[in-house]
């Protein structure tokens, strides 16, 4: 089965000379829920913009479902925008006009698609969201939890193969924050999560992978990886006092 992502010995330096991916090797199958885990600096960030070629240049490769990611095929770039989709961490950066329908489809038009083709994909997005409701609100209008979820639609809504998503559960009461796992986890889709959030990587991501300095330090079954405190000790990584993974 091909990979829904394949890094293979990713490097890369920023141009004042630091370096933030020392050899990186990830392989992700479809369906797979992921979590990369780090500490700050860790090189996460870097790892991700490099997905859809945002950041290239450096050495290795990234394979999109077996589509290499390469920034000098526009074509090709384009295609793989639509495959990977990126969801930041401020869902400010991603909303911008003036109601919800409107965000939702910007990406979907973009693409081409018009009219009943272009309202489903619409109306599946805010759903799969549990966003229907709000369709011709302002999105600056909405709570933060509300605007996230609107922001993972976005996304959602150019069908994507890969669902990236940096620091989900940041910002989030705690029933917003249980509702984005809940939908999360109904999404058939193969998804890679950045956070700090140790408990939410155990409850979504069966596996997790451990990047510091530019290099993954460990990827394995997220119980297990949460359950060496060894290992969360040398990555600077800490669980909630009290909370203990069990295996
Ligand atoms: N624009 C930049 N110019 C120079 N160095 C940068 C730049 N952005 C990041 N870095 C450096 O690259 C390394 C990796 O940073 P990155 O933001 O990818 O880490 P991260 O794991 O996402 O961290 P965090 O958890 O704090 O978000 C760090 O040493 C950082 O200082």
């Amino acid at each position: 089965m091909t990979p829904s992502l394949r890094v293979a010995g990713l490097h890369y330096a920023y141009p004042d000379g630091s370096v933030a991916l020392d050899g990186v090797d990830l392989t992700v199958h479809p369906g797979e829920r992921v979590a990369l885990l780090g500490p700050n600096g860790a090189g996460k960030t870097t790892l991700v913009l490099h997905l859809n070629g945002i950041l290239h240049d450096g050495a290795g490769s990234v394979e999109i479902t077996g589509v290499r990611v390469d920034p000098a095929d526009r074509a090709r770039l384009a295609d793989i925008r639509r495959r990977v989709g990126l969801v930041f961490q401020d869902p400010d950066d991603q909303l911008f006009m003036p109601t919800v329908a409107e965000d939702v489809a910007f990406g979907p038009a973009n693409l081409g698609l018009r009219g009943p083709e272009l309202n489903q994909r619409v109306d599946e997005a805010l759903a799969a969201v549990g966003m229907s409701e709000f369709r011709d609100r302002a999105p600056h209008h909405l709570s933060f939890g509300q605007r996230r979820r609107v922001a993972v639609a976005t996304v959602l809504a150019m069908r994507p193969e890969i669902l990236v998503l940096d620091e989900p559960s940041s910002n989030l009461d705690p029933a917003s924050r249980r509702e984005l796992a809940e939908i999360l986890e109904s999404l058939p889709i193969t998804i890679l999560m950045v956070t700090h959030d140790l408990p939410y990587a155990l409850q979504l991501c069966p596996r997790a992978v451990i990047l510091d300095r530019g290099r993954i330090a460990a990827d394995g079954p997220t119980p297990d990886l949460l359950a060496d405190t060894d290992l969360l000790h040398r990555h600077r990584l800490e669980l909630p006092f009290g909370f203990a993974p069990t295996r």
